[in-house]
Parts: structure tokens; sequence; C-alpha cells
């Protein structure tokens, strides 16, 4: 089809070529749409195709088609999808890995047998918590000498100190290790050194010190004894630090000048000190359990899971804010299956982020990992990353932009940071799973966080695969293990942390558990996702009762499917009998008794629509803004109609009332009789739809984005190939089939997105302003695909581009503050709000004045709009319509001969058109705008002035041709 194609069959033209067109016939043609035999609903076997295309085949068949479109994201998305599956992992695996290894490192070069070193350090009298018992002092030998100081220190430090000190009766010997005071003890005689050494690795942080006599000689009296103390309890207590090595090496010494108190100075016997200081031995642990690992782990393995769900975060509601849901949504994909696409395609990338954290954690040779069983370990992490993921999808119901969603992301990152912090770590908080320190209503509350019951259910497999030390051989016992039965079993006290023996342990879940609660976590808010997010009102305030689950239309179980049409009817009149519609334009008022009218066959049917924006949700105030205001309009089947208005005038708005992606405020319409309020779900079956911005994913090619509406639609497989390339060749984007969508220039993307709207054999098609951007070539491409599409179904399309309008459309209404001015064809249009006429003339320029004379004479209300070099051109105001038609027959006859050129006729060439539709356009607006303004004027972003006649052309379009 050659460009001329395009040239609209309503512009009423005639010139010398040929024959002048019938003006009387065209000028009150009118509306040229007659009423044949059109129906308004959808034939029987229509309802019928329409209803069974839905079903569990449709539903597979979106399900497939989203997780391959989602499939395809993250493969175009590669460092994302790399960074939530391996890197993320890994990276937090090796920094476990180095932490690991220099606490490692660090525990091998402390002291497994302290050096001696000189007089520092201090250390009080605490137990491993401060309520737990412990011993004051230990000493050794237990023979009369030494019993003798330690009495007299006692004596002495109880008048300093008020405390008494007792020396106890028990006796603690490398046979009764296992021994734990079960209160706080004083003096404790201890067999020998080694006692000293093994009771304090056993029972780390039970003794405050002890003292090892080991050379008492009494000619002279010379006493070596050497003190141990507990050098990581001195350490935290800065302010103390080496007062009470003191203080004690101090009333030693003390102790034993008293008893020597009689002896001569100078005497030979003089007692001699050699005093020398030992730190409790630290290492190696009891347990040998990866420490770093242990204890942070949770946290770690948080860390990883956590970039998975600020992706998710972010991807989804990325395609809320850039409407790609609601487009596919409206293109008729269920609701449901967008969740479970989303939730399968994140499943799968949590899965192998699971796999890689136990392979690695097992290559790494972490304890837990190495002992615990890989099943056990790997469904831990798949939950726990589903229960995430799910936990994503409910924040996002919540969020309509990313950035508010990533802050929200990483605000629950700090708080899950914290708690696997504090919560789990015993060096923090301690254990609290078995303790008493959750109360049992914190724990309920707490069962809803899935790092709460991956943190509880890590610290059980830490627990169980921890190796144990035989500190006397320093070889590694390997820990008990976890299988999968384990996971129904309560952890065994002797692998729990000791606690105060006043309290009783808490009646802790065994690991299973933590299992069920992680899958009470991805159910409860998948359900909360779908509850909310039908819910929740969207950015166009649309969504559902609370209690839609309640209602059986839900279901698709309608009781009376069957619309009574005048019940519709009368119901939506009720709101239009307040309405003053005086001064209206006849045409609109017969449209409205049209819309209003049963006898007649409509395809689309808009009865009192309107839309009132309220600024507040429940207050009416000032503010609220009438974008659409009780509207009536109809639409039969192979029409297109053209909505034109200023800017704000309420033309997307009408769109996307109709198109279901807001909803109407009052009023209703009926397309193939269904309502767009009740039966939107129909209606989108046989819809499309061009938004005014293009919804495309930057990321998909213009071959994927048809496939996957056309999947969505359900059209056939074998069909898909060959409307493929049928369709991109009619909007010339063959070349570009392949490249992603972001790339392409504007046109392009209008291109597409246009061609988007028309997948599936739409009956409806929305065009909003569908050729914004594009060149004039492509423009006439579209053009003409519109028009040979339009046949059997419905456009309406908004424009601001006054050709377009006129080209495609059969009705054109012009709508200005959500109200309907005029209606009719564009014929009409120009007719009744239009200046006239114009005639163009060519002459020589030495004949110009004489056929300005004899037009003027002839005609005398026509108006010299211009004169250059021959060419004149005239306006006729419609008052001067009588005159036109023996004017034409004067220039079709053209007797008149050139004074220059005798030979030749007056005139070169001559042409009649109507004034532009945009000046009828104008005038409208004008009048719908008292106050001077129209809006267009001062539209600096018309992206369409070059074709809106706002300029004046000198000669019209097809005077030029003739020249
Ligand atoms: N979500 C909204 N909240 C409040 N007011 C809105 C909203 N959407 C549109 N409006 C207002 O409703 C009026 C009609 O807007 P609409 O987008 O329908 O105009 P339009 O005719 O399509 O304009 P344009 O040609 O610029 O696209 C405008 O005044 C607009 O500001």
């Amino acid at each position: 089809m050659t460009d001329n194609n395009f040239l609209s069959p309503n512009i009423i033209t005639a010139s010398g070529s040929g024959s002048a067109t019938s003006l009387s016939s065209t000028a009150n043609s009118g509306d040229a749409t007659s009423d044949n035999d059109i129906k308004n609903k959808l034939s029987a076997q229509e309802e019928i195709a329409l209803h069974s295309r839905g079903g569990i085949q449709l539903i597979f068949r979106q399900l497939w088609i989203m997780l391959k479109k989602n499939f395809i994201l993250q493969l175009r998305y590669r460092k994302s999808t790399l960074a939530q599956i391996l890197i993320g992992p890994l990276i937090f695996l090796l920094l476990l890995f180095i932490l690991q290894k220099s606490n490692d490192a660090q525990q091998l070069r402390s002291n497994l047998h302290p050096l001696t070193y000189p007089l520092i350090g201090v250390q009080p009298c605490q137990g491993r918590t401060r309520s737990a018992p412990c011993i004051n002092f230990m000493f050794t030998p237990n023979t009369v000498d030494t019993k003798n100081i330690m009495e007299m220190f006692a004596i002495n430090n109880e008048k300093r100190t008020g405390n008494p000190l007792i020396i106890e009766d028990i006796s603690i010997t490398n046979d009764n290790l296992g021994f734990l005071p079960e209160k706080t003890l004083g003096i404790v005689p201890v067999t020998d050194e080694t006692v000293i050494y093994n009771y304090t690795l056993m029972h780390p942080n039970t003794t405050l010190f002890a003292i090892h006599f080991d050379f008492i000689t009494s000619t002279p009296k010379n006493y070596r004894y050497q003190i141990w103390f507990n050098g990581t309890l001195m350490a935290n207590q800065t302010d103390i630090m080496g007062d009470q090595v003191l203080a004690f090496q101090r009333g030693i010494d003390e102790a034993i000048v008293s008893l020597n108190s009689g002896l001569n100075k100078n005497s030979a016997n003089l007692a001699t000190f050699n005093v020398q200081l030992k730190d409790w031995p630290k290492v190696p642990p009891t347990q040998l359990n990866d420490q770093i690992v242990a204890s942070f782990g949770a946290l770690f393995f948080f860390c990883a899971e956590m970039i998975i769900f600020i992706n998710v975060l972010n991807t989804i509601v990325t395609e809320k804010e850039y409407k790609l849901k609601d487009s596919l949504l409206m293109m008729g994909l269920n609701r449901e299956i967008y969740w479970i696409s989303n939730f399968l395609s994140n499943a799968w990338i949590v899965t192998i982020c699971s796999l890689v954290i136990c392979i690695f954690g097992i290559a790494f040779r972490f304890f837990v990992f190495k002992n615990a069983n890989f099943g056990v370990l790997f469904i831990t992490f798949l939950l726990f990353g589903l229960a995430m993921v799910s936990f994503a999808f409910f924040v996002t119901t919540f969020c309509h932009r990313s950035r508010v969603a990533i802050l929200i992301g990483i605000f629950i990152f700090i708080i899950g940071l914290l708690f696997q912090f504090f919560v789990f770590s015993d060096t923090f908080l301690g254990y609290i799973w078995w303790s008493d320190k959750i109360s049992s209503a914190g724990w309920k509350v707490l069962v809803f966080f899935p790092f709460f019951n991956f943190g509880k259910i890590y610290l059980d497999l830490t627990q169980m695969t921890a190796g144990n030390l035989d500190y006397f051989t320093l070889t590694v016992i390997p820990g008990h293990g976890f299988s999968w039965n384990d996971l129904y079993n309560k952890l065994p006290d002797d692998l729990l942390p000791p606690m105060d023996p006043s309290n009783t342990r808490p009646n802790t879940p065994p690991p299973i558990h933590s299992w069920y609660f992680l899958l009470m976590n991805i159910g409860v808010y998948s359900i909360l996702t779908w509850y909310l997010d039908k819910v929740i009102p969207d950015e166009f305030g649309n969504y559902h009762n609370p209690l839609f689950f309640l209602t059986p239309s839900y279901y698709g179980i309608k009781f009376n499917r069957k619309l009574n049409q005048q019940n519709w009817l009368n119901r939506n009149k009720r709101f239009g009998l307040n309405e003053n519609n005086e001064g209206e334009d006849e045409k609109v008022s017969k449209e409205r008794e049209r819309a209003f009218d049963p006898n007649q066959n409509l395809a689309i049917r808009i009865c009192n629509l309107s839309k009132i924006y309220q600024n507040s949700f429940f207050v009416k105030s000032l503010l609220d803004k009438v974008a659409v205001n009780n509207l009536c309009l109809t639409v039969k089947e192979g029409k297109c109609l053209a909505l034109l208005g200023q800017n704000g005038a309420g033309k997307s708005t009408t769109m996307n009332i109709l198109s279901g992606l807001t909803p109407s405020s009052k009023g209703d319409a009926l397309l193939y009789g269904y309502s767009v309020k009740s039966d939107m779900n129909s209606i989108r079956k046989i819809m499309g739809i061009c938004p005014q911005h293009d919804i495309l994913f930057n990321e998909l090619t213009a071959r994927e984005h048809i496939e996957l509406y056309a999947g969505i639609k359900n059209i056939p497989h074998s069909e898909i190939d060959k409307l493929v390339e049928e369709r991109l060749a009619s909007v010339r984007l063959t070349k570009v089939a392949n490249i992603p969508a972001g790339s392409y220039s504007g046109g392009m993307k209008r291109r597409l997105s246009m061609l988007i709207s028309t997948i599936g054999d739409p009956r409806i098609i929305f065009l909003d302003e569908p050729t914004t951007g594009m060149d004039p070539v492509n423009r006439r491409h579209v053009w003409s695909f519109i028009e040979k599409f339009k046949k059997g179904r419905v456009i309406i399309l908004t424009t601001h581009s006054m050709e377009e309008a006129d080209v495609l459309g059969d009705r054109i209404c012009v709508m200005a503050h959500g109200r309907l001015r005029a209606i009719g064809n564009s014929i009409h249009l120009k007719n009744k709000f239009g200046a006239g006429y114009r005639i163009s003339l060519v002459t020589h320029p030495n004949d110009a004045a004489r056929l300005k004379n004899l037009i003027e004479t002839k005609v005398p209300e026509v108006l010299l709009d211009d004169d250059s070099a021959g060419a004149l051109i005239y306006e006729l105001p419609i008052s001067g319509l009588a005159s036109l038609p023996p004017l034409i027959q004067w220039l079709e006859e053209n007797k008149e001969m050139s004074q220059v050129d005798p030979e030749k006729k007056l005139l070169k060439a001559w042409g009649v058109s109507q004034k532009s539709l945009e000046e009828a356009f104008l005038r409208l607006i004008r009048e719908a705008n008292p106050n001077g303004y129209s809006g267009y004027e001062n539209n600096e972003n018309n992206e369409n002035d070059e074709n809106s006649g706002l300029r004046r052309r000198n000669v019209p379009e097809n005077l030029k041709n003739t020249i």
C-alpha cells in the first residue's frame, strides 16, 4: 500500500485536476454511521469460545509463558542472578571461612601451657553468668602450712572487705572433676596442680583464683607460690585491671608475714618470696564447633538470602511501578498465575543458592556442614529461602515505588541482622532458646519471622554437630552429628549450654518445628500476599471488597449471568437526572438519548460515566478532581471513535475506566454486553490496549513481547510464528525483532505497544495516543494497519493529532473538562464548528490583481488570507456557503485567459478545501474555556504540532500536488 492510501476519505477536496465533490451532499452528511445489524452482545458461539478460553489449559499456558518470560529476564540480568545464586552465598561463605580460620589461628597461638609473666591483671569472683555459683579460691597442696596461710588470708580479707571466706570441707581431685558448685564456695583445697588445670579447663569461668604453693621451706622460710587467675574475665573488667590479682597476692604475702611475724628481722630465718602468676588455661575449648561459623553462621546465611529477598522486592515493585504488572493483567493474565510464576521463578534461584551454600560449606569443612545430613541442611536453607521470598511478596503489596521497597528491604535486613546477631549469637544474650528469656507470647510472635525460625534450627544444627575435644590427649572426638531422626528429638541436655540450676529449662521444641514454622511462613505470607494484593487499592484506586472471597462471583458462580439491560439503563440514568445540560450541542444530547435507547444495537454503550479523583479518601473536598463528568457515548462495531480534547480533558481517564485500569465513581459502560463495573474479567478476554505510556519489558525483544502476550491470550502455538512475522511486518519492526525493546527509539516502542494491543484478535481496542513520537512515514503505516484491523471490531482512540482523528475516526468526539462537547464525523464537526472553506488559486504573478478582482466581485464574502507570487488564498466563512457552488463551477470552467500569456488560461491551478478540524477543535475548546485558556496554545509538549495545522500553510497539501 502506498502512502496515498492513507488519505482520509473525509477530507473534502476538489481540484482542477478532477471533478468537484458534491458539496451539498457532503456538507450536510453529518454523522454518517448507520444502524445496521450490529449485535450488542457477542454471539452465542463467541460467548462459548470466550469462556472456554479459560480453564486449566489457559492456566498452564499462562504459567508456562510467565515462567519463560521470568527465566529470560533472569538470564538477561545475569549479574544480578549470578549474585543471587553463586557470588552472594560464596562471598559470605568465604568471609565465614576467613573469619573462622583467623579465629582458629588465634586460638592456636593462645596459651596451651601459659607462660609465666610479671604481675598484671585482676579478676572478680564470677561464674559463667552473674548469678551462677563459683569458687573463690582453690589452693594446693592441702597441708597444715598452706591451710594456715589461707585461713590467715581469709581473716585479713574479711577485715578489709567484710566478706567472710571459709575453707570448705570438700576437696576436688582428679576423680571428681565433674563437680560443679551449687552455691558460691569460699576456699577449696585441691589435691595437686593438675586438678587446677583440668578443673578450670572443664569448667571455664567457674573459679576466681587458685594458688599453688610448690616450695615452702622452714629454715630459712622460703615461700614460692603460683597464682592462677582468669585473664578473660579480668580483661572484661577494665577499671580494675590488675587490682585484684595484686590484692590477692598481697593478701597471701600478708598472711605469710603475719604467720612469721615473730621472727628476727636479721635472722637467717627471714622469709623470702618467689611469686609467679599464671592465666587459666583457655584453649582448646571444650567443644570444637567452629566458633565463628556457629555463632555468626545464621547471620551470614541470612545475608546471602537477603540478596534474593531485596531482588524480589525490587523486581516485583518495579513491575508494579512501571505498570508492567497491570499491562499483563489487562491483557488477561490471571492474577494468581502472576504470583505463582514469580514464586516458581525465584524458587529455582533459592534452590541453587541453597545447594551452593551446602556444597561449599562442606568444601570449607565447616563442622555443621560436615557432620549434618546433607538433605536436612539443604531443606533447611531451601525452606528459609522460600519463606523469605514469600515474605518479600507480602512486603511488595504495600509498596508502589521500587525505591520505597528497597528502603523497606534494607530496614528488614538491619532488623534481621540485629536479630541474628543478638538473639542467636551466644556471645551476646546467650542461647535464648534454651533459657527462659522469651515469654511464650514472645515466641508466638517471633515464629512469624522466617529468620527467627532459621536461626533456631541453625543453632540446633551447630550444637549437635560440634566436635568435642579430649583435652588430655588434645584429640577431636566427633560430635553427635545430625541425622533425619534428630529432627524429631529435642536436643540432649548435655549439648545445651549450662544454665542457672535454680531455673527450670524451658520446653524447647525439637528442630523439626522450625521446618513447620518455615512452611507456615511460606503459607501465611503467600495467602496474605494473595489477599492484600486484591484489597489494597492500587495506584488507580482499584481494589476488591475485603470479603471478596465470600462472594460466589469470585469463584465464577453467577446466578443471573444475563444482565437485564433495562434495569441497567434505568440504574445508570439516575446518575444524570440532576445534570444541567442547557446549551449542550444537539448531537451530544442525541448521543445521550442513544446511549439510553435499549433498541440501539451498540458494541459499546457508555452511560453517565463519571470519575472523581478524591483528594481525601474520607471526605469530599474542593480539591477533588472531576476528570470525567456524566459521559454518554456509543460506538458500533467496525467503527473507530476518536477522542479529542485538550490536556487533562479526561480522555485517558475514560480509556482507563473502560479498560478496567481505574474504577468509575458513577455510571457504567457496557462493552459487548459486559459491564465494566462487574464483568471486567470477560472484557479483558476480548480487549487489547495500547496505553499512553509504553509499557514494555526493556530486556525483552519485540518477538518475545508478542510471544508473551500471545501466550497470555492463549493463541495456539502453531499460529504464533505466523502472527509474529505478520504483525512485526505490519508495523515495520521486523529488522529489530530480536533486539531488546529497551534500545528502541520512542517511535519503535510506540509501534510495538500498538502491535501488542492487537494480539489475540480483540473485539475492542483502546489506543491512547498510539502514534505519538512516530515519524510521518511510520505513522501512516500504523494508520493503514488500524484502518484494516478495525473490521469487525471497535477501536477507541485518543489523540492530539487532528490529522489522525480525521483519518481514522469514523466519529470524533471532543471532550473538555470531562464532558462531551461535540460529536460527529469530521465533516460534521468542520461544518458545524469550523470557520468555513479555504480557496486556493494559482495564477501568473502579473495576473494576480485581475484574478483577485474577479473573485472578490463574484464572491464578496471571501477574505484574502495570503497573496504571494501569484498564489492567492481565500477564506470563505460558513455564511458565504451559498456562493460556493457557482464559484466552483466558474473555477471548473476556467474560461478566462491570462493577460501575460493569452494562449493559456488565467488559472494555473485551484483548490477548495474545508478548513481543518483543528480550527473546529480550537473553537470548541475556546467555548469550553471562556476565560481564554485553551490549554492547547500553551502546550509546549505537543509533539504533533507539525501536524496540527497551527502553522499557517500558504498552499494546502492537495493544491501543492497540482501545481
Ligand atoms: N490519579 C489521579 N489523581 C488525581 N487526578 C488525576 C489522576 N489522573 C488524572 N487526574 C486528573 O484528571 C484529569 C483528566 O486527566 P486525563 O489523564 O484523563 O486527561 P487527558 O485528557 O488524557 O490528558 P492528556 O491529553 O494530557 O493525556 C486531569 O486534570 C488530571 O490531572
